[in-house]
């Protein structure tokens, strides 16, 4: 399935600096440079060192890389942009994310993807192991890129997951150690929820920050399956409570936090992008800007990104005066990489795009956690299937939360979650754990009171969805074609 088309308004807030030439909607706020060839200008990009790509890892330093906008992205156009000398530019493929009850209402997270004007609409190439079947992989395509488009579990990886990062990387910087003051920067934690209900016991204050931009919270409406799931912590050895899952330690069942500010979804676009910070001159965000290729502008530097607009219409370039971050996601980075010549060159070669690096890895490794939603009908109608079919009662719901920021629709469906490993671990013998230590699950549960998905017509259901959270198998991102609007094959 081919990517969407976005809209073609074009949302240009304080660009200053930036000339653009025969761009018709284009009307430059104040101070315009005009260059010789027509081109953006910008100025003094990034520091490297908070360069990070869809993995949280760093991006490979060929790009000392003009930011597509999504969770990361947006994280560092923040930053950068705290230094008055750095003008910032972000290029997001989608459009606004203002205004879309979707993608702002929690509980209507589940309605965000798949096949909507905000996700990409990916497909999977046919699987073997789904027998033969392509399933959807969503992506955000808007302002926020998928932090506008997920569930909004927030959940950190276990010690263990960070510590394998800096042995593999020989970086210590990667380690829990050293990333968890960076964990609280970003971190709001929320002391409050939309019920004022006692939060104690249902979280470990010690491991959270309080001063951040992303706010986190509990939920802030109780749902009918809460001292149940607490209750199976006391009585299963199988499943210990934890106090929290997010102190590095993650085994056991515990309350859900999530990314939500007063009911509602706290994105990298309604946090980092936020009023105070978007109002700065030197934070630049162009929507519906569809980048197509990184341009070499000097031996092994690529300073020059080009993107559309119009889809159909003629590509225009800019160029940075110190780096371009490529932050387009774990499908949208490498899949420009590879149309900038930046691959396996062989490939590249037979698909018609000139090699500029051979970089057999672009695109490889691709690693995902897999879910699969088991629904369990219930013999109660308190669930959210019940809300669903009756309009009414619906409406009712949603102008509370539009009021008062109360009721049901202030949480996401995710009540409580579980990490656990396998436990007959005899598999282990033949294959390599590929969790990355003992304390670190293999799979990951969602627990919800009702399905994660449109409600069929009759019953009431709970649902536990598992996630393979150290998944042994890879994929691929790999092109189909030399047509860098064409859907990379997902594989
Ligand atoms: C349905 C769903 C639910 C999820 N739920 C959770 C959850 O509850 N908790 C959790 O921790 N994680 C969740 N995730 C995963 C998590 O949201 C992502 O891993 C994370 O947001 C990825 O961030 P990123 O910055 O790497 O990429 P993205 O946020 O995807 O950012 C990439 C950005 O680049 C833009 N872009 C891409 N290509 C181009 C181009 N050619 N030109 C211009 N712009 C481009 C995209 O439009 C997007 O804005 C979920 C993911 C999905 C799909």
């Amino acid at each position: 399935m081919k990517p969407q088309a976005g809209h073609n308004n074009i949302d240009y807030r304080h660009v200053d600096t930036i000339t653009v030439h025969n761009h018709p909607s284009y009307v430059p706020r104040n101070q315009v440079r005009t260059t010789a060839n027509a081109q953006w200008v910008l100025t003094d990009l990034v520091d490297p060192k908070l360069i990070v790509d869809s993995f949280g890892m760093p991006t490979h330093k060929l790009l000392d890389p003009v930011l597509p906008s999504g969770t990361a992205g947006n994280v560092i156009a923040n930053r950068l942009s705290e230094n008055p000398k750095n003008q910032v530019l972000v290029l997001e493929a989608g459009g606004s994310n203002a205004d879309v009850l979707d993608i702002i209402v929690p509980l209507f997270c589940t309605r965000a993807t798949p096949n909507t004007p905000q996700d990409w609409n990916y497909t999977t190439t046919p699987q073997t192991a789904f027998n033969g079947r392509s399933v959807p992989y969503p992506r955000g395509f808007v302002l926020g890129g998928t932090s506008s488009v997920n569930y909004m579990v927030y959940t950190r990886g276990s010690k263990e997951d960070f510590d394998r990062f800096a042995n593999v990387t020989g970086d210590d910087g990667w380690s829990w150690d050293s990333l968890i003051p960076y964990m609280r920067k970003n971190e709001h934690f929320s002391l409050q929820t939309s019920d004022h209900h006692n939060i104690t016991g249902q979280f470990n204050p010690a491991v959270h920050g309080f001063d951040g931009i992303n706010t986190v919270s509990l939920a802030g409406f109780p749902s009918p399956v809460d001292n149940r799931i607490i209750e199976t912590t006391t009585e299963s050895t199988e499943f210990p409570f934890n106090l929290d899952m997010n102190s590095g330690y993650q085994l056991g069942i515990g309350w859900g936090q999530a990314t939500i500010k007063n009911g509602s979804r706290s994105s990298s676009a309604t946090s980092y992008l936020a009023p105070q910070f978007i109002s700065r001159p030197n934070l630049h965000v162009l929507l519906n800007a569809r980048v197509t290729r990184v341009i070499q502008t000097t031996a092994g530097a690529f300073r020059t990104v080009e993107f559309l607009q119009d889809l159909n219409g003629k590509p225009f370039t800019l160029t940075a005066t110190n780096e371009v971050v490529l932050s387009a996601g774990s499908i949208g980075t490498p899949s420009i990489l590879l149309h900038s010549g930046i691959g396996d060159s062989a490939t590249l070669t037979s698909l018609g795009i000139k090699p500029l690096h051979n970089l057999p890895s672009v695109g490889q490794n691709l690693t995902d956690h897999t879910l699969l939603s088991v629904a369990f009908l219930v013999n109660s109608n308190n669930t959210y299937e019940t809300a669903e079919r009756n309009a009414t009662l619906a409406a009712q719901e949603l102008a509370q939360w539009n009021t008062t920021r109360t009721g049901p629709y202030v949480d996401n469906p995710v009540s409580h979650l579980g990490w656990l490993r396998v436990l007959n671990t005899s598999i282990f013998d033949q294959f390599p754990d590929p969790a990355a230590g003992p304390n670190t699950s293999h799979y990951e549960l969602f627990i919800s009171n009702g399905l994660l998905g449109p409600a069929p017509p009759t019953g009431n259901f709970m649902a536990v969805s598992a996630a393979v959270v150290s998944p042994a198998a890879r994929g691929s991102v790999t092109l189909s074609s030399n047509d860098p609007l064409a859907a990379p094959l997902i594989t």
